[in-house]
């Protein structure tokens, strides 16, 4: 079964932009819970124009599903995580003045900084993934360094689909394929949405999870958000 996790970074904007507590995120992250999502993602960024490092505190002790905390491992971050316990941390190489995730770690170059923290998370007993690309070495180095899991980064997928949805998965059914051989469980994330996630795990149907906000939340204005979840988990069938 591939679970869904779905990231709430965008209600928190909608929030933050007037001040106030409307949406409530710590109401929408139970309500999509009892819609049905396997899990809550949240990605804190060190200038928190979503969701900010109180919102994580405050939503550990009431999720029922599964939490992942995404974000660049700053020395903040860590700390955070190292007190908040999710179930998952994913570590994702973004700058602090990043719009969003745009690839994913030279796991290489970062070999020992990630086998560390790998250690670290580890030894605290939270599950372990690392954001990559496609490529077959940066999955190995994944490995290498002690990941329990790997996220693959998504976006290349999702711009090609229209195009071509074989062109557009092949590269990340084959990097599926190493990350099994290599022991390690798989995610993936990053502009999945209702139209091209179906195909992605047809394509791939051992994925562990899928993280999914941008498209969910927006097509969550049209469907409601109960229909929205709904649907996104028929495609995961
Ligand atoms: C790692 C990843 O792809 C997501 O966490 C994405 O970056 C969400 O972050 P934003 O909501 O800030 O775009
Ligand atoms: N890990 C990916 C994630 O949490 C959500 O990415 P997106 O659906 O907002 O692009």
């Amino acid at each position: 079964m591939t679970k869904l996790s779905v990231n709430i970074n965008k209600v928190a904007t909608l929030r933050n932009a007037r001040g106030g507590n409307n949406p409530d995120v710590e109401k929408v992250a139970l309500d999509c819970e009892r819609f049905g999502a396997e899990g809550i993602t949240v990605h804190p960024r060190p200038d928190e124009r979503h969701i900010r490092y109180a919102d994580v505190y405050a939503l550990r002790p009431l999720l029922k599903t599964e939490f992942n905390i995404e974000g660049y491992p700053s020395k903040e971050f860590i700390d955070l995580v190292l007190k908040v316990k999710p179930h998952q941390v994913t570590l994702v190489p973004d700058a602090p003045d990043q719009i969003t995730s745009n690839a994913g770690w030279d796991t290489k170059t970062n070999q020992s900084f990630l086998a560390d923290l790998m250690e670290t998370f580890g030894n605290a007993g939270i599950r372990t993934s690392i954001f990559v690309g496609t490529d077959a070495e940066m999955i190995e180095y994944a490995a290498k360094a002690g990941a329990d899991r790997v996220e693959l980064y998504t976006e290349p997928y999702a711009s090609l689909y229209l195009e071509s949805p074989e062109a557009a998965v092949a590269p990340f059914v084959e990097a599926a394929k190493i990350t099994r051989s290599l022991g390690m469980g798989l995610n993936a994330g990053h502009d999945l949405s209702l139209v091209n996630l179906k195909y992605f795990h047809e394509s791939i149907p051992w994925l562990d999870e899928v993280s999914i906000g941008h498209a969910l939340i927006c097509d969550a204005l049209y469907l409601g958000l109960e229909k929205t979840i709904k649907e996104y988990k028929t495609c995961l069938h």
